[in-house]
């Protein structure tokens, strides 16, 4: 079973296969060998996203907001090109949309009508309606199903955040997050899930990194219970153990329960939960446990020794959806905006642009520094000249407001006006659904 992988920059990827039962999310079915996709560099993956226009020309697979300026024949074309997709697509994806993101609008759009003229004597047609902006979000115009590529192998946490954001979707493993984001930007899936914090761990400091790296907008969050599991080989006892892997984040999540089982035994870190239970699993190591999901043993044919071994019944994480492009704002139900800022000038920003939400009580839901200093991020003015600024750090701040609200909207202009780097990462629907730790979903 292989993912989509990075050796370097210069990608070589694959996508894994894997049989994918209940809650979770199918996955791409390729033949014996695995699909082949020849990827590029990173400059030439930004070149690529930067040019996602022209592949949905020729595709005709989806529909930028960029393209709305062109000439009035070319527009009229490409609707024309949209409007067979959504005759065609129109049962499959009304049954398969209502994901996080929520969009039903493009491969939904009832209206244009493609009645041949001869047979319109018979039946008048309606005349067709203009597009509008909604109907330019990100639905996928490939097929029914929404693909979504996540760090990990079948099994992990990310893959069932992606179920939960998008059931029914088809899952996409990836080797690494920078791995995810090169596959929507390259096409190959349609959205990334993104771990970004744990309630235990913290915030994933390297994924916020990637956020500011990657030209990808933030289009939903899900809260996803994690409840780990303790696995090891049929027939292992917890006193053959001398080494526990997982991911990084599970072992800290884990920390003092394994202690308290007596398991002082070495720790190493590894790619995902899951992928440590395969490594197990074929490298026949009896010696070995894996901190992981109770679908990863039944997919790697593990046996659960310990259930539920996380510190905190109550231990939950964090996944930003991505894609694309961003979802229009709306204020019919509660909307997070995630934002990142830098000023050259240092870190005194940092209170003014605080007060900016403060005033308008607006709740902030998270603030993340990051150190900065040897990265520097090119702005571009007015007149579309590029300079090269170093910022000692970055801010991340996410409050809870649409940026189709005043209030965010004065706060933002404000926000502005304090600093030399300000860009909207999503504005977004807040997850909501309530959850108890008993019916923990990540297992
Ligand atoms: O390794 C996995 O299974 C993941 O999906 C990654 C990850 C993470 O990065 O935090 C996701 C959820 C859990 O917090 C543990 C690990």
């Amino acid at each position: 079973m292989q993912s989509l992988t990075s050796p370097g920059l210069d990608l070589k990827s694959s996508i894994r296969t894997a049989s994918s039962p209940g809650y979770y999310p199918t996955h791409h079915r390729v033949g014996r060998g695995g699909l082949v996709i020849q990827c590029v560099s990173r400059y030439d993956a930004n070149v690529n996203a930067n040019s996602n226009t022209s592949a949905a020309q020729t595709s005709g697979l989806n529909f930028g907001s960029g393209q709305v300026g062109r000439a009035r024949h070319e527009w009229q074309s490409a609707c024309a090109i949209l409007a067979s997709k959504v005759v065609s697509q129109q049962q499959d994806t009304e049954k398969s949309n209502g994901g996080a993101d929520g969009i039903a609008a493009v491969n939904g759009h009832p209206t244009l009508d493609l009645v041949p003229v001869k047979d319109q004597s018979k039946s008048p047609a309606p005349l067709p309606k203009p597009l509008s902006i909604t109907d330019l979000s990100p639905a996928p115009m490939h097929g029914s199903q929404l693909r979504v590529a996540y760090q990990g192998v079948p099994g992990a946490y990310s893959e069932a955040a992606a179920g939960k954001a998008y059931p029914n979707c088809e899952a996409i493993p990836c080797d690494q997050f920078e791995v995810a984001f090169q596959a929507v930007e390259l096409w190959i899936a349609d959205r990334a899930v993104l771990p970004v914090e744990n309630s235990l761990g913290g915030s994933i400091h390297r994924n916020y990194d990637l956020l500011l790296r990657h030209r990808l907008h933030i289009v939903g969050e899900v809260q996803l219970p994690v409840h780990h599991c303790l696995l090891a080989l049929p027939g292992v006892r917890k006193e053959y153990l001398n080494r526990v892997i997982s991911h990084p984040q599970a072992l800290s999540q884990c920390e003092h329960t394994l202690t308290k089982m007596g398991l002082n035994v070495i720790r190493e870190a590894v790619d995902d939960t899951a992928g440590a239970a395969e490594y197990i699993a074929t490298n026949n190591l009896r010696d070995t446990a894996a901190i992981a999901s109770a679908r990863a043993a039944e997919l790697y044919g593990m046996q659960i020794l310990a259930d539920g071994i996380q510190d905190d019944s109550g231990n939950v994480t964090r996944f930003v959806m991505l894609a694309r492009e961003p979802i229009i704002p709306r204020t019919d139900r509660p909307f997070k905006t995630s934002i990142v800022f830098a000023h050259e000038k240092g870190t005194s920003v940092l209170f003014k642009v605080l007060s900016a939400f403060a005033f308008r009580n607006i709740s902030l839901t998270k603030i993340e520094s990051r150190p900065h200093r040897n990265r520097p991020i090119r702005l571009v003015d007015d007149a579309n000249v590029g300079t090269a600024k170093h910022f000692e750090y970055m801010f991340y701040v996410d409050f809870e407001a649409s940026m189709a609200e005043v209030r965010a909207q004065n706060a933002l202009a404000e926000v502005q006006e304090f600093t030399s780097f300000l860009r909207v990462l999503g504005s977004y629907p807040m997850d909501m659904t309530p959850w108890t730790p008993s019916s923990a979903g990540g297992d």
